[in-house]
């Protein structure tokens, strides 16, 4: 498996592949991978002939006083996890490649509606960093299809509408969240957790569980559910950011003739944050 750095290397590389009919699929990441990222490159390889990932660390998606200098960068290890998954490509950009101008000075991609409330509510410009970063990768790349995690479901709602609105001949597909067996979403940052607040971070997914249990047994008072279950998230020793309640279409709050509904939940353990949902059908 190779490891390009520069657009130029991997639009070569690219050519070739297409001359010979092949389909791309991209895996968007930031790296320090884990069995979470390689579902979704599997998920690549049933739909496209070839699988690129990326690897970037992109400086537009994080806020002033979050963890961009201290987000783990783990290349080797990462290289070794995807040449095992049966990756054909890894693509590693410098900032100075994806941004040649510089942040500042870089066109963004604004998606309005589902950019706002939950995530984007605490983390002021992360959806418009997010689309801006995952169009150049479009562009860079041109895939067939791309590969995204519900995990961050708001992100793949932010991706699927701003495919649709800016016409992008790319099919977004979703995959499922991978879990470690206590049930906790796995995500490079629990690597930051101590191993008190390791064993307390299961509690953001049964909470979200017995929630969503409670929608499915027939209540529809979406705002008090939400808020018991940040107060039993702030029970547990954490400390709420948001729990809500969304159609899961428009991420708006629920109403009472919304069949499918996604409970978000995003909460801190220390200074970890840490994010996961669940969808149910009513
Ligand atoms: N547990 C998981 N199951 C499925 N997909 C996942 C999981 N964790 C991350 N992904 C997906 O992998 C892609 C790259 O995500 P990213 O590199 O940010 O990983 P991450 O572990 O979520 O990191 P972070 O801790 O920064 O949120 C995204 O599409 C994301 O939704
Ligand atoms: C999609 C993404 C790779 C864009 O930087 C990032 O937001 C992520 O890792 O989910
Ligand atoms: N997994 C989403 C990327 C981020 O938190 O910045």
């Amino acid at each position: 498996m190779r490891t390009v750095h520069s657009l130029k290397e991997l639009r070569a590389i690219l050519r070739g592949y297409r001359q010979q009919e092949k389909t791309i699929g991209l895996v968007p990441t930031m790296g320090n991978l884990h069995e979470g990222h390689i579902s979704l490159v599997r998920k690549a390889a049933e739909a496209a002939d070839v699988v690129v990932t990326s690897i970037f660390v992109n400086p537009m998606q994080f806020g002033a006083n979050e963890d961009l200098d201290t987000y783990p960068r783990t290349l080797i290890d990462d290289q070794n996890k995807l040449d095992e998954a049966g990756n054909t490509l890894v693509f590693a950009p410098s900032a100075e490649e994806v941004y040649p101008d510089g942040l500042a000075r870089h066109t963004r991609v604004i998606v309005p509606d589902v950019s706002d409330g939950h995530c984007g509510a605490s983390r002021s410009g992360h959806f418009e960093g997010v689309a801006t970063v995952v169009s150049v990768l479009f562009n860079m790349i041109q895939p067939d299809f791309a590969v995204f995690g519900e995990k961050d479901f708001q992100q793949l709602a932010v991706i699927r509408k701003m495919v649709r609105d800016l016409m992008i001949p790319v099919e977004v597909i979703g995959a499922p969240t991978v879990r470690e067996d206590d049930g906790l979403a796995k995500s490079s940052r629990n690597g930051y957790l101590s191993a008190e607040d390791r064993k307390t971070a299961p509690v953001i997914y049964q909470v979200l569980q017995a929630t969503a249990a409670k929608i499915v047994d027939g209540r529809d008072d979406f705002l008090a559910l939400a808020q018991e279950a940040g107060e039993s998230l702030g029970a547990a020793g954490l400390r709420l950011d948001y729990f809500n309640i969304a159609n899961s279409q428009t991420l708006k709050p629920a109403t009472q003739e919304d069949r499918e509904v996604t409970l978000l939940a995003a909460a801190y353990l220390g200074s970890t944050r840490l994010i996961d949902n669940i969808s149910v059908t009513r």
